[in-house]
């Protein structure tokens, strides 16, 4: 890794960390922190590893959001898919009003994370109260908090909460190619084995990825009704299947008109990865900031470790993964 930084101004904004407000810079300034894989630092709130840009917006998250009733929120384990089931989650539940047609919807010229955007990481960072009164009933929103730091009124209400994991070795190998693209030229890229060593410390964004992912599991099982627990493998293998699944969740279920009419396939055909990944939007577009689309598109199957991962590594995620999940009847 090289040291030359680029002075700040020349950052992109999703690198920007300035202006901290005094209540936040307190807190951050009180916790333990690691070397970011793409942010400088990571700090451990709540025990949570979180950017310091993304602390701004998790700090407000977490003291003025109101969930309604009607709210969907959306939460995912980094690189778990996230992109994907926005695009998914958008095209159903919006299929009354944007029929989903292949020559017109609002996904063809919108990446997925405009129109779902995170809570914490985008509008609650953008601003410490921002104005969610243009949002469309039922809401669709994300996050990827684990359970324990979701602001107390989305526990309290009645929104619904779709989670979605990835096995942590894809999860992981996603992750480190994300964040290398991410990574100004300057600084040159994150170690494979580097990278590695903080995963399986749980020091990754949103991470400990286990904790994350148990957190919901526990919670599904607890409120099936408040959390569905989804997993890229399952929806890559059965996705008419996981799409009805979602909609029964969501209280939306397809009619015999719809299923005739070819409802579920074109919204799985709309959302697959060669159709979003080639349109111009995600091939050359940015996110508000400064993000490049094509960075959430890379090759989106299962099994991607294995032309990555040594042996002693595979071991190691394995062994974690085994003796975290021991006894939970979870199995990604
Ligand atoms: N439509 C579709 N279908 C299947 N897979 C898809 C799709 N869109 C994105 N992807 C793959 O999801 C990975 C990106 O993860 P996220 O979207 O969760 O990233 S983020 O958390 O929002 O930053 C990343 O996985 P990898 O290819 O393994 O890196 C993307 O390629």
């Amino acid at each position: 890794m090289l040291s030359l930084q680029p002075p700040s101004s020349t950052l992109p904004n999703y690198l920007q960390e300035d202006e901290l407000p005094q209540e936040c810079s307190d807190v951050v300034s009180s916790l333990p922190r690691e070397t970011g894989w793409v942010a400088k630092y990571l700090h451990q709130y709540q025990g949570c590893w979180i950017t310091t840009r993304y602390m701004k917006g998790v700090l407000a998250f977490q003291k003025h959001f109101q969930a309604h009733h009607t709210d969907i929120l959306l939460v995912t384990t980094p690189k778990a898919g996230t992109t994907w089931l926005k695009a998914i989650l958008f095209a159903l539940v919006n299929r009354v009003r944007y029929r989903p047609d292949p020559l017109q919807h609002p996904l063809l010229t919108n990446n997925p994370h405009v129109l779902v955007p995170f809570l914490d990481i985008n509008l609650y960072t953008q601003s410490q109260v921002p104005d969610l009164s243009s949002f469309a009933f039922p809401r669709l929103f994300s996050t990827h908090l684990p359970f324990a730091l979701l602001p107390t009124s989305v526990k309290d209400s009645a929104c619904k909460i779709v989670y979605l994991c990835r096995n942590p070795k894809d999860t992981f190998v996603s992750l480190w190619h994300f964040t290398n693209k991410l990574r100004p030229t300057a600084w040159g890229t994150n170690s494979l084995e580097e990278a590695f060593d903080k995963f399986c410390r749980g020091v990754s964004l949103y991470g400990p990825y286990w904790d994350n992912v148990l957190g919901y599991w526990k919670k599904s099982l607890e409120m099936p009704q408040k959390v569905l627990f989804l997993k890229f493998e399952e929806i890559k293998e059965h996705p008419a299947a996981n799409l009805r699944r979602l909609a029964e969740f969501l209280e939306c279920p397809f009619s015999l008109e719809e299923k005739a009419q070819g409802v579920e396939d074109n919204i799985l055909r709309l959302c697959s990865f060669d159709n979003l990944s080639n349109l111009e939007v995600n091939k050359s577009g940015k996110l508000p900031a400064g993000e490049e689309n094509n960075a959430y598109f890379r090759h989106g199957e299962v099994g991607d470790w294995m032309n990555h991962l040594t042996v002693e590594m595979i071991e190691k995620l394995d062994r974690i993964t085994e003796e975290k999940f021991h006894g939970t009847g979870l199995r990604v």
